[in-house]
């Protein structure tokens, strides 16, 4: 499914109301009732035992990914409906009985409404904190819900009622009939003690800037206490885009977000003030946001599939043989750091390619001989000491001719002359190449333009440090627009960019975003991203394109790290040989 931006999910919004004519009173509906039933069913959940942590944050990123999968699958035309009207259903209305339909009672499906009712209602009292605006409205809507499942819910607004336009208004007016018990906040720090939970209906998409007054009053009061808050949308203090929390910030539970998963959940800081994340359909057809031309994508199976046209089943043709799947080759490794190129190596088997060679300084070839049994080494010459040099890249040159992708960086370390090193592998490689550790380093130093025009792929695998270094900014300026920064880098620069990190970002040059759905914490070990490396160049020298191995095999390394920690139990005791054996 698509990330948006508060500006495009205004937009969708518009085109729904405008050009579908669904008035903008039913999508906020919608709105409402979704976030009313997330709210029941963890009161439902209440009690039922917990689940020791890590495993839930695992399961958490696997619900995540399959988050919205209704979404992404727009309306569907149910194959040969108006048939079956005719047949099958005609004969019954005249009397007949096809398929022996004669044992069949009626049957009462509860449904609906009625599966609204909350288990253990009375031991509940939600307030609900209401904005100025529609983020507001929505929860005056889920008000009106929660109270028809019996739970009891009292009203906060941040400004006074009479301050409400349009359709927030409207809901106003439907609470207030209703008899919903409401209150205006009359400044100061107000005690939530008495309440089992909040929903945090502020600020939405609508919101500039850091929350002010009554809101920011509310906000830290929410935070203080204790509670589950439940926000609508988005926490309230998060920017929708970059996921940056301003002060002060909801740090919600459970965030119910709507239509849209909005970029700024997917982002840190933000990601971790947003809880859990549930994303509702309301009305908007998922299918506007590729009509629309929106190009950020949450990398989900069906997108790899969909958008991505990568045939996931990853199907081996019958009579094909080891050279069908394409030969990688790697310069990495040195004296100190040669099991970076091990991991790397070993790394782009397991991701299927044909054959692997890892060409090493020479001095390091009686050491590593044997060191995995499935690998071709190689002697890229270097120094004595076991390091690279300048002339070593006209033996990795050389080593390159026919072969599928070439991979540098792992374990390279820095030495005399590697920028001219670099500039010659760049200049002379004629196959796609991917650029990782300190290659990447090294390429921060050099002058970029003289590089320009390359005619194959390149693909860069900066963690959030060497992205710094890369684009000439600080680690937090990198980190505070993680998707943002990714999109122009790729675009300016025609490389493929996958930006590491919690939800690595997947940049291509024509514009297109993937936000990773894979991986947990535990993947934070030494040797994951040579792992990485590998696995992308394996994918390449099975012929995906650049952006299809980046982003294939982000999704590849993470859910190999998941499986890994849940084999070993632990998503803490993960080191790279797993995601490789995971694999
Ligand atoms: N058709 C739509 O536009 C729909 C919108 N929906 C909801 O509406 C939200 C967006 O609604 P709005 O655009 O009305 O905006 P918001 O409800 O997010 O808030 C905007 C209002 O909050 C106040 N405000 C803004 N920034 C502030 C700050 N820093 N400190 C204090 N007050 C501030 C202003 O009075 C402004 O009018 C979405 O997040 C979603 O929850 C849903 O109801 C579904 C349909
Ligand atoms: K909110």
């Amino acid at each position: 499914m698509h990330l948006v931006t508060a500006e495009e999910m205004r937009r969708l919004d518009r085109i729904t109301i405008e050009r579908l004519g669904i008035p903008a009173v039913a999508l906020m509906e919608n709105a409402g009732r979704a976030v009313a039933e997330e709210i029941i069913a963890l009161c439902r959940r209440r009690g039922e035992g917990s689940t020791p942590l890590a495993a839930q944050a695992l399961r958490d990123s696997a619900a995540l990914r399959n988050a919205g999968a209704w979404a992404a699958h727009a309306p569907v035309a149910a194959p040969g409906f108006g048939t079956a009207r005719n047949t099958a259903a005609g004969p019954a209305l005249r009397g007949g009985n096809p398929g022996g339909a004669l044992a069949a009672a009626p049957k009462l499906l509860i449904s609906g409404d009625a599966a609204l009712m909350a288990e253990h209602a009375e031991d509940e009292h939600w307030l609900v904190l209401v904005g100025k605006g529609n983020n507001g409205g929505d929860g005056l809507v889920a008000a009106r819900y929660l109270s028809e499942a019996g739970i009891a819910v009292s009203l906060l607004y941040a400004v006074p009622p009479e301050s409400l336009t349009g359709e927030a208004a409207l809901q106003r007016d439907a609470a207030a009939a209703m008899g919903l018990p409401a209150a205006v906040h009359g400044g100061g720090r107000p005690d939530f003690a008495g309440y089992s939970g909040i929903l945090d209906a502020l600020l939405g998409t609508g919101a500039a800037g850091a929350p002010r007054g009554a809101y920011a009053e509310l906000i830290a009061a929410a935070n203080g206490s204790g509670k589950p808050v439940v926000s609508a949308d988005i926490p309230s203090g998060l920017h929708a885009d970059t996921g940056e929390m301003h002060e002060p910030c909801i740090q919600a539970s459970l965030t119910v977000c709507l239509a849209f998963l909005k970029r700024g959940l997917l982002q840190y800081p933000g990601s971790g003030a947003a809880g859990r994340i549930v994303v509702r359909s309301i009305g908007i057809p998922a299918g506007l946001a590729r009509e629309e031309g929106l190009s950020v994508y949450w990398l989900t199976p069906d997108v790899l599939e969909g958008v991505l046209d990568i045939d996931v089943s990853r199907r081996r043709v019958p009579d094909g043989h080891k050279g069908t799947y394409g030969h990688v080759l790697l310069a990495a490794g040195s004296l100190r750091m040669s099991g970076a190129g091990l991991i790397a190596a070993r790394a782009s088997l397991r991701a299927g390619c044909g054959l692997a060679t890892w060409a090493v300084p020479g001095k390091l070839l009686p050491l590593l001989a044997g060191a995995a049994p499935e690998l071709m080494l190689a002697d890229a010459g270097g120094e004595a000491d076991g390091t690279w040099n300048a002339a070593a890249a006209e033996e990795v040159l050389n080593l390159a001719d026919k072969k599928d992708v070439l991979a540098v960086g792992p374990g390279i370390g820095r030495f005399e002359e590697d920028k001219e090193w670099l500039k010659r592998i760049w200049e002379g490689a004629d196959c796609p190449l991917v650029v990782d550790a300190d290659a990447l380093n090294i390429l921060a130093e050099c002058d970029y333009g003289i590089w320009q025009g390359r005619r194959e792929a390149v693909i860069l695998t900066p963690h959030p440090g060497e992205m710094a270094r890369l684009a000439g900014v600080s680690t937090k300026e990198v980190q505070r627009d993680r998707i943002g920064l990714a999109l122009n880098y790729a675009r300016e620069h025609g490389v493929v960019l996958v930006l590491k990190g919690a939800h690595t970002v997947i940049a291509s040059p024509d514009g297109r975003i993937f936000v990773n759905t894979t991986g947990h914490p535990g993947m934070a070990t030494g040797g994951a991203g040579d792992c990485l490396t590998g696995i992308i160049a394996g994918l390449l020298a099975q012929g995906l394109d650049g952006v299809q191995a980046a982003a294939f095999g982000v999704y590849l390394h993470g859910l190999a790290g998941e499986r890994a920690a849940l084999l070993r139990d632990d998503p803490a005791s993960v080191i790279a040989s797993d995601i490789i054996e995971a694999l």
